[in-house]
């Protein structure tokens, strides 16, 4: 039973007054209602909060201020030496350090630390499945490691995260000999169909906070360049909060699913005749020029968010840590987010180790990959070339520096994929029941290669990260599976048979396809 100074006292409130209830637990209740034959009517009365009050001032009123035992700021990434004072309260509007360089969002790790890595694990857990706000949101049941200090009246939520953590039994036992324990977070399967609403939850909160009085800052709107998913998740974050979007595309390089989600959101959309690189550049001018906040990486309040991916990992194999985490990669934020949530994790003792990461890129547009295999040293921005993983079509990434951290920092490994293994692996995927994105097509490549290597092991725990929903990349399928794209053999293709309307054209058709024709 949870007393009000349990990691669960969040869930107990009384209807009628803001003082806790000390033993009935929502859960409990909850049960309740099912159960018990005097208490089958569900009227108002048994609800937790009274029925004119909505989640959020339910949330003001058990917790009306932030929890000021908690704190974080910015601070240049990697370190300034010579100033390590350096840093800037989250409520600036910064993206840079003094230097030029990078910011990370650091957070007051002693006084976290005053908790036991047991009490995270506790609480965390206690708030899976419901619908306290924030907490339903599986971001925001990580709010002391993510923005301690946002009330939660500032939080744009739309409950993100919570994604599955698939078992890929059939894949794992019949296509990489057997492996028994590989799993697939399901990123994607998500409110704009990626992982970027992780990120964007954050960040719009964030920006919320910055508008509404008493802040109240001359913020005219929060713009980004994109190659379809960030810019997705920003206008629907920002149409939920009543912010004016701003999002920079590259023309005819995005596709038809990705492009209408902006237009649908009310964003103002600008088509641009250049690649992400240089949408990049140019919003970057634009922002510097106007009051319009950058919602990109290069932001990162974005990855807060996003590494709470890597503990709800942690979270769904009951705070065991996996072997292998694989990652695809294009602007190179995600990969250093997981790398901060399971190294945060570690720290403040939730879990013991960190995982390896293999962070996996499209042959097309592999800067990080040739920089690896340079053995670190040189690094070369290029031009992306087309890949059917659009979305990480990008050759100079905002983050390489990062990204190289979190790959030293946990003995990781570059891998990539050309685009028939990448389209290959998805479809294959999906032969076993997924509905994968090409870039999860990227990870699932690389997955087979360090299997065929042994550099991961059959026994390995594994966990493949598929960062959107293949129905984004639908004409990608289509392509594949109509066997039509030039130099590839489309070794898994099930295009549709045309047949005759007629039972013995039918019988004919099914013969043919069922058992070769051995029915
Ligand atoms: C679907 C998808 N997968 C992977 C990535 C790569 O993430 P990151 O840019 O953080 O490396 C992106 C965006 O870049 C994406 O939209
Ligand atoms: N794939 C991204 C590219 C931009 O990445 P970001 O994480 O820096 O916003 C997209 O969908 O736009």
């Amino acid at each position: 039973m949870a007393s009000a100074t349990s990691p669960l006292s969040f869930l107990i409130s009384h209807p009628q007054s803001s003082k806790p209830i000390p033993s009935l637990p929502l859960l409990k209740r909850s049960r309740l209602h099912c159960t018990s034959s005097s208490t089958t009517a569900v009227s108002a009365k048994h609800h937790r909060r009274p029925a004119e009050e909505n989640i959020r001032q339910e949330a003001l009123r058990l917790h009306p201020d932030c929890d000021s035992k908690y704190s974080a700021w910015y601070e240049p990434f990697p370190l300034n030496e010579e100033d390590p004072k350096e840093k800037y309260s989250l409520d600036e509007v910064v993206y840079r350090s003094k230097s030029g360089g990078l910011l990370d969002v650091k957070h007051d790790m002693e006084a976290l630390g005053q908790r036991s890595g047991s009490y995270w694990r506790e609480l965390f857990d206690s708030r899976v499945g419901h619908t306290a706000w924030p907490y339903g949101s599986g971001v925001w049941s990580k709010k002391e490691f993510v923005l301690p200090c946002i009330s939660s009246d500032e939080i744009v939520s739309l409950f993100e995260g919570n994604s599955n953590l698939f078992w890929a039994e059939r894949l794992g036992k019949e296509h990489l000999d057997g492996m028994p324990d590989l799993w697939v977070k399901h990123c994607g399967i998500s409110h704009t169909g990626s992982f970027k609403d992780l990120g964007m939850t954050v960040l719009v909160s964030q920006v919320n906070r910055l508008m509404k009085q008493p802040m109240g800052r001359s913020i005219i709107g929060v713009g980004c360049a994109s190659t379809g998913d960030t810019s997705a998740a920003l206008s629907a974050y920002c149409a939920a909060a009543g912010i004016p979007a701003i999002v920079f595309l590259p023309a005819d390089r995005i596709s038809i699913a990705q492009l209408i989600q902006p237009v649908s959101n009310g964003a103002t959309v600008l088509s641009l005749d250049t690649d992400f690189d240089g949408c990049m550049r140019l919003i970057r001018e634009v922002t510097a020029e106007l009051p319009i906040y950058l919602a990109n990486s290069l932001n990162s309040l974005r990855l807060e968010g996003q590494k709470t991916a890597a503990i709800e990992i942690l979270q769904q194999f009951d705070w065991e840590v996996p072997d292998w985490v694989i990652v695809p990669g294009g602007n190179l934020g995600n990969i250093y987010a997981f790398y901060k949530g399971f190294e945060m994790c570690r720290a403040l003792g939730l879990v013991d180790r960190v995982p390896r990461l293999v962070c996996a890129q499209a042959t097309n547009a592999n800067p990080l990959y040739r920089y690896y295999k340079s053995g670190w040293k040189e690094f070369n921005p290029i031009t992306a070339e087309t890949t059917f993983a659009s979305a990480i079509q990008i050759g100079d990434p905002v983050s390489i520096d990062r990204a190289v951290f979190a790959l030293k920092a946990t003995n990781g490994i570059v891998e990539e994929a050309t685009e028939e293994e990448l389209m290959d692996a998805m479809s294959l995927a999906d032969r076993t029941g997924m509905f994968a994105c090409p870039h999860t097509g990227v990870a699932l490549a690389a997955l087979f290669k360090l299997r065929a290597s042994n550099v991961i092991g059959v026994n390995d725990r594994t966990v493949v990260v598929s960062t959107a929903h293949g129905l984004k990349f639908a004409q990608s399928k289509v392509d594949y599976h109509s066997g039509t794209i030039a130099d590839m053999a489309c070794r898994y293709k099930n295009p549709p048979i045309s047949v005759k309307a007629n039972f013995g054209a039918i019988m004919d058709a099914l013969k043919k396809s069922l058992n070769n024709g051995k029915i």
